[in-house]
């Protein structure tokens, strides 16, 4: 466990990526004042980060939009050499930037290293992109017209990312963004800013240019969402958060138009059907809902098993899940880490409360862990019912709650029973049965067989209220372009 700042240094094998200031127009700088980032497995202050108020913010963004001017007349080749850089310094890098985010969020060290790596790939992935941003000819309407179609990046954009993923979101919005072309100011978690700061290092390193990337940590989310948000500089927002923050920030992007992506709340089903294979489904179920401590957007928060192998299903979770392991994320061994703060087990254990109160029977856990502070226990609840709490707000914890249900047209009408549509899993075999449910489900992301679904390869993002907008593939380079046609006439 961690108590200073001291101590997090002496397990680096690189102290200089343990960054406290932020970084803008290629320089580290002193905010105005300070504020703590404390260890969730202990609660103790493990450093204190330049607060950037919203002038510096402005300022942040000025150097970005004089610096992007350049940036974009480098040829997409020149581009992803740089940033391949970037991503070889991460992997070299990768297990003190995983020490970095285990300490300031709490996830176990091995989902940290996880994370670094999935993180990298969207740079790695987006380097190469940067090579393809092809336009178009297209057949004059007249003898003498003749019409090209260009894609050229849009300018200075910014991002709010939130805790649980410290690394992967800035990084899943600065690869494109920076692949395309544009500047990037990025505004990570008050909880979270060692990950972006440390990558803010490795970037100058790397050779990105002065004010291509810039890190803005602050006290006051608010604030610098509203310089970014009426900032003319600034033509793109891209966000990663909860709906409720998402919703606010659109409101605030209206009045200057302002191009958004959106990648928000969740609240994925996961359906195990009669002919899955159960003891698959039980490592999916474990997988998909606990990675993170069931801190993540496309965790399960609702497991429907069908009624012919709910019984067997419950009995084989309870046994797998009371075998793994909570604490310190550091340590070996460890499943479950700290949650990120008291709020998030206050919420758990409403969850719980209201869910044990209309008839549910807890078969694993229900308490904070007797390791105190933050610690809860993985939690299994049985008789679950639509008229729950965990069946329309996302528990961001470890809760899994069992339905049973009966036939197929049954469950998808139960899936589908929420204002969000980001991830959905479900485990089968029968082939028409897995075509018509992945048809049927109203997300962004359908896991067959699967647990885990994230990838930079695939265009992850949702419907409905989780979101806007594409990251990952090929795809997720778009929302950093503008698209703009030349009518000549010859
Ligand atoms: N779809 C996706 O990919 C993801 C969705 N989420 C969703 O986000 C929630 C959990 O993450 P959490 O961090 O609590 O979400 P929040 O939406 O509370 O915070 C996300 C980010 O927004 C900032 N923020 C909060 N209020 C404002 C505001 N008024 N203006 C500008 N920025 C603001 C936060 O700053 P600060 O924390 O410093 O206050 C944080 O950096 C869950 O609902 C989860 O589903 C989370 C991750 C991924
Ligand atoms: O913040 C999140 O929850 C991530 O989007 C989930 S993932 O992309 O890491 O799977």
């Amino acid at each position: 466990m961690l108590d200073t700042t001291t101590e997090l240094r002496s397990l680096l094998k690189d102290p200089s990526l343990l960054e406290h200031r932020a970084y803008i127009g290629g320089q580290f700088v002193d905010g105005d004042g300070t504020f703590d980032v404390t260890n969730p497995a202990r609660g103790d202050v493990i450093a204190q980060v330049a607060d950037i108020k919203r002038p510096q913010v402005a300022g942040a963004i000025a150097q970005a939009e004089a610096a992007q001017k350049d940036w974009a007349k480098w040829t997409g080749k020149e581009r992803a050499g740089v940033l391949r850089k970037w991503y070889d310094l991460m992997m070299a890098n990768q297990e003190d930037l995983a020490v970095i985010l285990t300490a300031e969020m709490g996830k176990p060290l091995a989902e940290a290293r996880g994370e670094i790596a999935y993180g990298a790939s969207f740079i790695e992935f987006f380097a190469e992109e940067a090579k393809r941003i092809y336009g178009e000819t297209i057949p004059g309407h007249q003898r003498d017209k003749r019409i090209t179609v260009l894609k050229q990046p849009i300018g200075v954009a910014a991002s709010i990312t939130p805790w649980n993923f410290p690394n992967a979101m800035i990084t899943r919005k600065a690869g494109p963004a920076l692949a395309a072309g544009c500047a990037f100011v990025a505004r990570p978690a008050e909880l979270t800013p060692l990950s972006a700061t440390a990558i803010a290092v490795l970037a100058d390193r790397a050779g990105i240019p002065a004010g291509v990337f810039n890190v803005v940590p602050s006290s006051n989310a608010s604030e610098t969402g509203l310089e970014f948000c009426e900032n003319n500089a600034v033509r793109k927002l891209t966000f990663t958060g909860s709906t409720e923050v998402g919703r606010i920030l659109m409101r605030q992007a209206a009045d200057t138009v302002m191009k958004c992506s959106m990648e928000l709340g969740g609240n994925a089903p996961f359906i195990v059907f009669d002919d899955a294979d159960i003891d698959a489904a039980v490592e999916g179920a474990i997988m998909c809902k606990f990675r993170n401590n069931g801190q993540t957007c496309v965790c399960a928060n609702r497991i429907y098993v069908q009624a012919g192998v709910y019984d067997e299903f419950a009995a084989k979770l309870k046994a797998a899940v009371e075998k793994m392991n909570i604490g310190d994320g550091l340590d070996d061994g460890i499943h479950f880490g700290p949650l990120i703060n008291a709020k998030a087990v206050t919420k758990v254990q409403d969850h719980i409360a209201d869910a044990t109160a209309k008839g549910a029977e807890v078969i694993l856990g229900g308490n904070p862990s007797e390791l105190g502070g933050t610690f809860f226990q993985p939690t299994i609840v049985t008789g679950a019912s639509k008229d729950m709490l965990f069946s329309t707000d996302e528990t961001f914890g470890p809760l899994a709650p069992l339905f049973k249900f009966e036939d197929e047209d049954e469950v998808i009408a139960l899936a589908n029973d929420t204002i969000f549509g980001l991830a959905s899993y479900f485990y089968a075999k029968d082939l028409s049965r897995v075509y018509k449910v992945a048809e049927e489900l109203e997300y962004g992301i359908v896991g067959v067989n699967t647990g885990i679904i994230s990838t930079e390869l695939a265009p992850f993002g949702g419907v409905k209220q989780s979101g806007l907008g594409r990251e990952g593939s090929h795809h997720g380079i778009e929302d950093y372009l503008e698209m703009k046609y030349i009518c000549m006439s010859v």
